[in-house]
């Protein structure tokens, strides 16, 4: 036998192989059979475009044999095969430059382990689960055999040998601790994880039984014209685990510069981890048919209640979680992906409302969290974005609240908090016939004053004095109320941050507002939660001068009881609201004193 030094790169990686790779060894499997599959790729390939190749077109196949006795684990395909040549040069070197550089960094990384879990190290896996490594190969169109061994002792031998057909055999003797690898249904498993959808068919022999192991069929990558209804919902269950149909997918091929296939798909009920911040990604990553990776970054947090796979035909086998976030390719994937599920989901909203809704009611949530976190699409999010009305009591979304909008209405206005229909803030609006937004998510009070606007028109709380400006100023008799005023802000002290007059009620006779550049009840209390504790809710209370509470208390001209009245109506405004009580102990006495004075 003929005798060959690996390349020092392939010795250093073999260390690493051996001594430092605990965890994940099972992955082996994938490379060999990613391996087997590119052979018969590339055997394929040949067949189709050169003559001498037109007779190796038989059934091609991976076979996975495990020999008890001899304890071998053999992964045989009939791809191209290698001849003495190509076994030096394949195995004993590393081509890829990539493979270098990561071996470089890995040098200088403490965390071998868990980068190179995440790394595909190819051919050399082997060597995770093997003490020694025979591979038998027939080069097609070849009449003579080789075989390569080694023992990852720094060589290996080459030398003739004989094989019936093209094709090769990777043939492991287990290491003592990876003896698991001789059981069947292990092998299932590992199969069915990591390569169910190669496109080729994989047998399993044990004995004299074998069977095939994987579906075989890459359902993604079919026309969607081949796929049935049925087809699609039953490959989400086993992608999902869900047990119920999806709502609906996405099935998208690209071509041209960027070539890759993706299939999303929207569940029918929220999954359980939807608020937990570990949630387990949706979507997994396949290259060529590969299972590469099933992570978080392949689409952003507010789509993480979507399921599916992306495969990409110009990605790296080996590309690691870290790699990633770098890849240009994938990068602009996902950036498509990202576009294209909101815009499906666009088109589902105008053409079958009925199970937007559904969507909506499921998810409505958690897209909205996208106008934080992805300004790029933030036009198309608003788009998704359905909401309840003063004047509608089902959904209806931005385009149609601006197409009903009154010739003279200036801006969208909304109110943040649970449907607030009998507000004393809706008066000037019902007053008007202008429709008002009910934004009632605990998460709106944060995400709905990032919207700023809708098709250049402007958003504006109606809880706030910043829709103030739309409406003609009214003048008001401040000198006539001061002493009130006055009266009123002394009693509820710092409850409140100012008492003034009010242009905007008509039948109320109080009512809260924010200023402008203060943050509204809902805001503040988030941010509490979130312990921003030293910021406090600061409504002004506003009094409408022509209820007859004021019109009386003012002929009266007595304050003596102005302090109990402040803040009874301190606590209708909030209770209007949907705020809790304030002051509850004194509430209920400044109540008792009234009703008693009255009887
Ligand atoms: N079963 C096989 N049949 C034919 N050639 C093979 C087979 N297995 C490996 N090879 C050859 O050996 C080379 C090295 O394999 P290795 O798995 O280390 O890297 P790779 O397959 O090129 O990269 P990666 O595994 O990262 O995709 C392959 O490129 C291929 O040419």
């Amino acid at each position: 036998m003929a005798k060959h030094h690996f390349e020092a790169e392939v010795s250093k990686l073999l260390h690493i192989v051996i001594h430092s790779l605990y965890t994940n060894k099972e992955i082996f499997l994938r490379e060999l059979i990613s391996n087997a599959s590119d052979a018969i790729d590339k055997l394929h390939l040949l067949s189709l475009t050169e003559e001498k190749y037109k007779e190796f077109v038989a059934e091609p196949k991976i076979t996975i044999t495990l020999d008890e006795i001899e304890k071998r684990l053999i992964v045989s395909d009939n791809g191209i095969g290698m001849d003495d040549v190509d076994l030096i040069e394949n195995l004993g070197t590393i081509a890829k430059s990539g493979t270098k550089k990561f071996l470089e960094e890995l040098e200088e990384n403490k965390q071998k382990e868990n980068l190179i879990g995440q790394f595909g190290v190819g051919f050399y896996s082997a060597f995770m689960v093997a003490k020694r490594v025979e591979v038998v190969s027939r080069k097609a169109g070849d009449e003579k055999a080789w075989i390569w061994v080694s023992e990852a002792s720094g060589e290996f031998e080459v030398d003739e040998a004989k094989r019936e057909t093209h094709g090769t055999d990777v043939i492991l003797y287990l290491r003592e601790d990876a003896k698991e690898f001789l059981d069947e249904w292990r092998i299932k498993e590992i199969v069915k994880k990591y390569s169910d959808h190669i496109p080729y068919k994989i047998y399993l022999k044990k004995g004299d039984k074998e069977e095939q192991i994987n579906s075989a069929k890459a359902l993604w990558k079919l026309n969607k014209s081949e796929i049935k209804e049925e087809e699609y919902k039953e490959f989400y269950k086993t992608l999902s685990h869900d047990m119920q149909d999806p709502l609906f997918w996405i099935h998208t091929k690209a071509e041209g510069t960027l070539e890759y296939t993706t299939l999303f798909y929207i569940p029918s009920v929220r999954p359980f981890d939807l608020f937990r911040a570990d949630y387990e990604p949706g979507v997994k990553l396949y290259v060529k048919n590969v299972f590469i990776m099933q992570d978080r970054d392949l689409l952003p947090a507010y789509l993480r209640f979507v399921r599916g796979i992306i495969d990409a035909e110009d990605l790296p086998l080996n590309i690691s979680r870290e790699t990633l976030q770098y890849n240009a390719v994938l990068s602009k994937i996902k950036k498509a992906s990202i576009r294209k599920i909101l815009t499906e989901l666009k088109k589902l909203k105008e053409n079958d409302k009925e199970k937007y809704i559904k969507f909506w009611d499921l998810f409505g949530k958690v897209i909205k969290e996208g106008i934080l976190s992805d300004f790029d699409n933030r036009e198309l999010i608003k788009e998704l974005i359905l909401f309840k009305t003063s004047k509608s009591n089902s959904y209806i979304d931005f385009a149609t609240y601006v197409k009903n909008m009154k010739e003279h209405q200036k801006s969208i206005y909304y109110l943040i908090g649970s449907e607030q229909k009998d507000s004393p803030l809706l008066d000037r609006f019902k007053k008007e016939d202008f429709e008002v937004i009910f934004f009632s998510d605990d998460i709106d009070s944060l995400i709905v004053p990032a919207l700023e606007s809708y098709k250049e028109k402007r958003l504006k709380s109606i809880a706030s004095t910043e829709a103030d400006e739309d409406f003609e100023e009214v003048s008001l008799d401040e000198a006539k109320y001061s002493d009130l005023l006055r009266a009123l802000k002394e009693g509820l002290k710092e409850k409140v941050k100012d008492v003034k007059l009010s242009a905007r009620l008509t039948e109320y006779p109080v009512c809260l507002v924010y200023d402008k550049n203060d943050p509204e009840y809902q805001t503040a209390m988030l941010l509490q939660q979130m312990g921003e504790y030293a910021v406090k809710p600061q409504p002004i209370l506003e009094i409408n001068p022509h209820h007859e509470i004021f019109t009386k208390l003012l002929l009266k001209n007595d304050m003596k009881s102005v302090e109990n009245i402040a803040l009874l109506l301190y606590n209708e405004a909030r209770i209007l609201e949907g705020m809790e009580v304030d002051d509850p102990a004194n509430t209920a006495k400044a109540l008792n004193t009234l009703i008693s004075q009255s009887l």
